[in-house]
């Protein structure tokens, strides 16, 4: 067997950290996995699953001869564990993330990692709304998209290391610039996820009579809003972090309601064929 990284550490081994470490294990690039998290019986949970071969509370003592850090906690906590772990990290050391709004954390980051150590950005295109080392599993990342956002000062070396350790997970890995992943990301994922809960929070909250409306939920309704069931502390998180973007595709999305609004009110069975035509387009249209 032919290790790629000897010791990694995972600080917050959640769905995305455990998920990595199983990925990982399974393709027997690492040899030793050490599991940082504040949550301690989730730790420990972490270690009796064997997602980790060591576990620590304390983020410093964890980092410790490790040659990769991988940070997997809500993206306004990423920074603070940066900041908390870089005077533990040894030369060469090399730090990279799974969260999912990255221009705040890199540019952040860059700035915290002391010379000698690197820091490499990323986003793995894939979850699910459940949260915890039990919900992780080795195939989550298997034929997504893993994207990494270096900068001009960016180690190559750092960059190709984390690249591959990646695709040893099985996804697919491309690079791009940080503010236009959060302009993407802003509408292809935290957009809907705002959607969702919105719609769940109205429709629940609508129930004047007491009803009970949301028992009558049909096969749409559940599949539209399941990922309102993500964890909340992360999506605070992300609106709170990409938040200039997130109000762009807001407005947006406002803009195009309102269309639809106005088609509803003027009776315009026409422009609500053409509203629904051109959205099915390109639904249809996704791979
Ligand atoms: N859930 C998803 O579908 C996806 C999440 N992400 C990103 O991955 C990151 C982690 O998300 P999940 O794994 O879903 O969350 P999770 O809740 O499953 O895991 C996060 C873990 O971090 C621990 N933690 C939180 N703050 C900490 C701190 N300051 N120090 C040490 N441990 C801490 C928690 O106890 C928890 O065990 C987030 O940044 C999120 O934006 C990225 C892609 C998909
Ligand atoms: O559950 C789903 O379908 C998701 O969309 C998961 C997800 C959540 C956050 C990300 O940054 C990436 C993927």
């Amino acid at each position: 067997m032919s290790f790629i990284v000897e010791r990694l550490t995972i600080i917050g081994v959640g769905l995305i950290g455990g998920s990595f470490a199983r990925a990982l294990r399974q393709a027997g690039v690492v040899k030793t996995i050490i599991g940082v998290d504040r949550d301690i019986s989730n730790l420990k949970q972490a270690q009796s699953l064997g997602i980790v071969d060591e576990i620590s509370e304390n983020p410093c003592e964890g980092v410790r001869d490790a040659d990769v850090v991988f940070i997997s906690v809500p993206v306004c906590s990423i920074p603070a564990v940066v900041q908390q772990i870089a005077a533990s990290l040894g030369p060469g050391c090399i730090v990279t993330d799974g969260g999912s709004v990255k221009a705040g954390i890199v540019s952040c980051c860059e700035r915290l990692i002391p010379e000698g150590r690197h820091f490499v950005g990323g986003h793995p295109i894939a979850g699910t709304e459940y949260s915890g080392a039990a919900a992780s599993f080795a195939t989550l990342y298997k034929n997504k998209r893993c994207i990494l956002t270096p900068t001009t000062d960016t180690d190559p070396t750092a960059l190709a290391l984390i690249s591959h350790l990646w695709q040893s997970t099985g996804a697919d890995v491309c690079s791009m610039d940080a503010q236009r992943h959060d302009r993407i990301f802003a509408e292809i994922s935290h957009l809907p996820h705002m959607v969702a809960y919105s719609l769940v929070h109205a429709v629940g909250t609508a129930d004047a009579e007491g009803e009970d409306i949301l028992s009558y939920s049909a096969g749409g309704f559940r599949d539209f809003t399941r990922i309102a069931s993500s964890d909340p502390a992360m999506w605070r998180d992300i609106a709170i972090m990409n938040h200039t973007a997130l109000l762009a595709s807001i407005d947006g999305f406002s803009s195009s309601l309102a269309v639809l609004r106005a088609s509803i009110e003027q009776g315009d069975g026409e422009g609500l064929v053409d509203f629904f035509t051109k959205a099915k387009c390109f639904r249809d249209g996704i791979k």
